[in-house]
């Protein structure tokens, strides 16, 4: 019997290789997700691209169009996400810090994947300043998003070793290596583990 899927939508600014992995283990049947919706801040982005030719309903919401009003652009994702049915949101290399409007009408169902080992190198450019403290192991972190940046309840995580002639690249690549695997497996616990995001349409209790 397959398992009842949990609508999820995916917000995305680039490349989309953690898109790419949730969408991919969603297509399982036993997986408890469905992606009902992928939304760019960037109508460029070669995410977009990716979720159109895998047959995914795609939205761009250029935040430029918008000037500096934060509010404005998310209120006019929050209505997109809202009609495509979503009951959680995943983060996948959304590169905007969002306000509370969005991180409150979401609280307790939105995650986001962030390249380091949290607490430590919350922010950008996270594999420099590894590098640059000199930790012997890196990695990545699941979590809940929260008003402030990347300090959310922390779902899961993977570490790699920083190895000798490591270059930020380098550094990279073998942590997205691990976010590829950690996304799908935090989302499936997410919402195996968590039935108030109960595919149902139950109202979201969150503890
Ligand atoms: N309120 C929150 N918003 C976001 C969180 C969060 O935990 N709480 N996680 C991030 C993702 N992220 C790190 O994982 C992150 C994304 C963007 C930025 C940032 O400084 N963005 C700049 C613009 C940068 C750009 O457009 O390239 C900005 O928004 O002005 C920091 C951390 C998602 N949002
Ligand atoms: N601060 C958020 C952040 O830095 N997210 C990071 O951006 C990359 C997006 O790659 P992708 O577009 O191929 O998934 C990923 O490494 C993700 O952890």
């Amino acid at each position: 019997m397959s398992t009842a899927k949990t609508p999820v939508a995916i917000l995305l600014s680039g490349r989309g290789s953690n898109a790419t992995a949730l969408i991919t283990a969603a297509q399982d049947p036993d997986f408890p997700a469905r992606i009902c919706l992928v939304l760019s801040n960037n109508p460029d982005a070669p995410g977009l691209d990716m979720a159109r030719a895998a047959g995914l309903p795609t939205l761009a919401i250029d935040h430029r169009s918008f000037g500096k009003d934060r509010a404005a652009h998310e209120r006019a994702i929050h209505a997109a996400l809202e009609d495509s049915g979503a009951q959680a949101v995943c983060l996948a290399g959304y590169m905007r810090l969002l306000t509370p409007y969005l991180t409150t009408a979401w609280a307790g169902r939105m995650l986001n994947i962030h390249p380091s080992l949290l607490p430590s190198f919350p922010g950008l450019h996270t594999h420099e300043r590894a590098l640059a403290a000199g930790v012997r192991l890196h990695g990545c972190t699941v979590h809940l998003v929260t008003e402030g940046m990347d300090e959310g309840p922390i779902l899961g995580q993977a570490a790699v070793p920083v190895l000798p002639g490591d270059t930020p690249d380098l550094l990279a690549a073998r942590v997205l290596q691990q976010e590829h695997g950690l996304y799908p497996l935090a989302l499936r616990h997410f919402l195996t583990q968590n039935p108030a995001t109960a595919p149902n349409g139950a109202a979201l209790v969150v503890a």
